[in-house]
């Protein structure tokens, strides 16, 4: 059968970017993103923004939900320190697959563990079944209506601890309403909004919000 945009876009990165390289993949996922194909990878310009919060937060432990193609994965990983625990989760099987191999060419499959599950089961069993403690980093950017749901099962599962810094994708496009609200006015979060542009776009407005848990 004909190549999902997602296998093109991994077809790209093999034929295009130098195996081992992580900057060379992000940069053919950002070329093709531009210049052939829109994705919904969180793109070169707020890729730029998480990595100054991933460089000023160093974590030791950190989780994503939404893995996507790795795109973010990739970008975050290869700013951590071979000792750090990056845990990345994906709900869709063939994405996740997808993004094993982009995650493999980019030479970064010892530093990131990739879950292919539901974030609702997994966060449950982070402390027991991955060895997490509490964690120093979230990255979110898989289903908008769920962003909600599952900070408060970091919360309750005590899986965040005072400075732990919990980073948002899509506030505005296509937007995560509750989720501002949220984090914004519930007392538990000094929480920051980072205005940007949508991926692969010069006019959309996007933007990323950091939240840091009061403890
Ligand atoms: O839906 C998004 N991501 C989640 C994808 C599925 C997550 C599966 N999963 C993983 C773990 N648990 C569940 C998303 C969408 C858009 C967008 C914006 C405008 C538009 F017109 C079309 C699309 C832009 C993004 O930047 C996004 O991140
Ligand atoms: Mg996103």
């Amino acid at each position: 059968s004909a190549m999902s945009k997602e296998q093109r876009v991994l077809q790209y990165v093999q034929q295009n970017a130098s195996r081992g390289d992580p900057d060379s993949v992000l940069a053919a996922v950002d070329k093709f993103g531009w210049e052939t194909e829109w994705a919904m990878n969180l793109g070169d310009v707020k890729g730029a923004i998480l990595d100054r919060f991933v460089k000023e937060t160093a974590p030791q432990t950190m989780l994503e939900l939404g893995t996507y193609m790795g795109y973010s994965a990739i970008r975050i990983a290869r700013l951590l320190p071979e000792t750090a625990k990056f845990m990345t989760v994906e709900f869709d099987q063939e994405n996740a697959a997808v993004a094993r191999e982009m995650i493999e060419f980019a030479g970064l499959q010892n530093r990131i563990i990739q879950i292919t599950s539901d974030t609702a089961d997994v966060i449950p069993q982070l402390k027991t079944k991955y060895d997490v403690e509490t964690l120093d980093m979230v990255f979110i950017d898989h289903w908008k209506d769920v962003y909600v749901r599952d900070i408060k099962l970091l919360e309750t599962n005590k899986l965040l601890r005072k400075g732990t810094v919990v980073v948002a994708d899509n506030i505005i496009k296509p937007g995560a309403p509750e989720y501002a609200e949220y984090v914004r006015t519930c007392g538990k979060y000094d929480s920051t909004f980072h205005e940007s542009r949508f991926e692969y776009s010069n006019d959309d407005i996007d933007g990323l919000e950091k939240s840091v848990f009061r403890g």
